[in-house]
Formats: structure tokens, sequence, C-alpha cells
């Protein structure tokens, strides 16, 4: 697999605290790479900074170039946590929104269906209001938005926050598949390592802004205690 996404001593800074520390690492293409670590471990930020939505020195390189600020058009969309859809719009207007957000013409309608084909809980409420779907939906609308764009990288902000475990399972079930189904690189920033290990190929552990290790396996993921072992720096 092609490298696809490059991290190079990525640096955030809010005002005098540093948020993020040097952060490197690869994603290539395809993958599904989860992003762990505790509160405050800079998950967010990371995420935030490769979107270019916060500024950052070091280097995010995609597809063998800088990424540039507009990374949506290059295919990089972030989804924040908290889902944050239209709750006043209907289903299919927030998936319009959605289309808004790349500034090439497509026809979204054909794109709609494509996300309905594969989402078939969301084209049944196609014409009810983003507020009344449950957790899990609202949480699958958010994705659902993303994808609109037609990104080749998403980037995930805690999926399963506040979601009753059937609606983790159920995002988790539609998350193992994104890839495969959407042809999308994706990187999940996630607390729940339970989740991630579900979801994603390998994790990458953060600790107070700092990289610890990149490669995590999917047994690593499931193993809180060697995830805390790991972030005690133990061997
Ligand atoms: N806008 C901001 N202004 C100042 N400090 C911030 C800002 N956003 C984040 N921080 C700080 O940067 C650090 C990393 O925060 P970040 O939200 O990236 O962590 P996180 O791993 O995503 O945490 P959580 O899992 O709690 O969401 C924290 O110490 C946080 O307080």
């Amino acid at each position: 697999m092609s490298q696809q996404l490059a991290v190079r001593n990525l640096c955030v800074r809010y005002g005098a605290a540093i948020a993020l520390h040097g952060v490197s690492f690869d994603v290539a293409t395809g993958e599904c790479v989860a992003v762990v670590g505790a509160n405050g471990a800079g998950k967010s930020t990371l995420g935030k900074a490769i979107a270019r939505l916060v500024p950052a020195t070091g280097e995010v390189r995609y597809g063998g170039r800088e990424l540039p600020r507009d990374a949506v058009r290059a295919g990089v969309v972030y989804v924040p946590e908290g889902r944050m859809v239209f709750p006043q719009m209907t289903v299919e207007d927030n998936l319009r929104v959605g289309a808004f957000a790349v500034r090439r013409a497509f026809d979204w309608r054909e794109r709609r269906d494509v996300v309905f084909e594969r989402m078939p809980r969301l084209a049944e409420r196609a014409r009810v209001r983003a507020g009344l779907l449950s957790g899990g939906e609202q949480q699958l609308l958010a994705i659902a938005r993303a994808l609109m764009a037609r990104p080749s990288l998403l980037v995930l902000d805690e999926p399963s926050l506040g979601l009753s475990p059937a609606a983790v399972r159920s995002v988790s079930e539609f998350l193992a598949e994104l890839g495969r189904e959407f042809s999308v690189t994706t990187i999940v920033l996630e607390q729940n390592t339970a989740f991630a290990a579900r979801i994603a190929d390998r994790g990458v552990l953060l600790r107070l802004g700092e990289v610890v290790e990149s490669r995590l396996s999917k047994e690593e993921l499931a193993d809180p205690r060697r995830l805390q072992q790991k972030a005690d720096g133990q061997p």
C-alpha cells in the first residue's frame, strides 16, 4: 500500500501551552488508523491540525504534496465530536449541506443515492428532521454528511462519544466497512479503545501531545492494561 498521509514533526501551541509536540506518523491508502490517548492527550488537536483547522508547524503531506489550507478540496474532511448535525433540517438536507462543502460542481443527488444505498437506515428517514434521530443515527448522519464531500481521507473525532452500547455497535459495524464501501482512508480519534480495536487496522498512542507508539496492533488496542503500560513508558 502506498503511503498517503505523512505527518512530520507536527507542533501546535495554544498560547503558552503546547498541545502537540513533534508528532510524526504515516497512514497508508485504505488504512483505518485509530489515534488513542487519555483526556487532553491531543487527539482532537491532531485531527484538526491534519485537516488544517488549527495553525501548526511541521508537515502534513498528502499524496506526496504538502496539504493545502483548503484541505476539504484536497479530499480531507474532519468530522467533529458531538455529531453536530443540523437538528431542524431533514436528513436529506443535512446531506445536501455536506455536498456544498466542496466547491467543485457535481450532482449532489447522485452522491446522495450512493450514500443512501449503503446506509439504508438513513434512506428510510430521508425526510425526518435530524434532531429526531437517535444518537447512533445522528452519528451515522454526521459521517454520511462528510461522505457527501467525496473525501479520500476522513478524520472522525470520537464517533463513539455519548452513544449507547447498541449504538456503538451499529456505528462500529458501519465504520468497519467504510474503507471498502467508500474507498476512503480513515483516522479515528478515540478514547474508547475497545471501539477503536473493533474498527481500526492499527493504533497510534498519544500521551501529552507526543506519540508513544505508532504501530499498535489490534490486540494491543484491545488490551487496556498493555496500553497503560505503554503510556507509562514500560516496554
Ligand atoms: N482552543 C484551545 N485553547 C487552549 N487550549 C486548548 C484548546 N484546545 C485544546 N486545548 C488544550 O490542548 C490539550 C489537548 O487537547 P485536545 O482536545 O486536543 O485533547 P484530546 O486528546 O482530544 O482530549 P479529549 O479526549 O478530552 O477530547 C489539552 O491540554 C487542552 O486543554
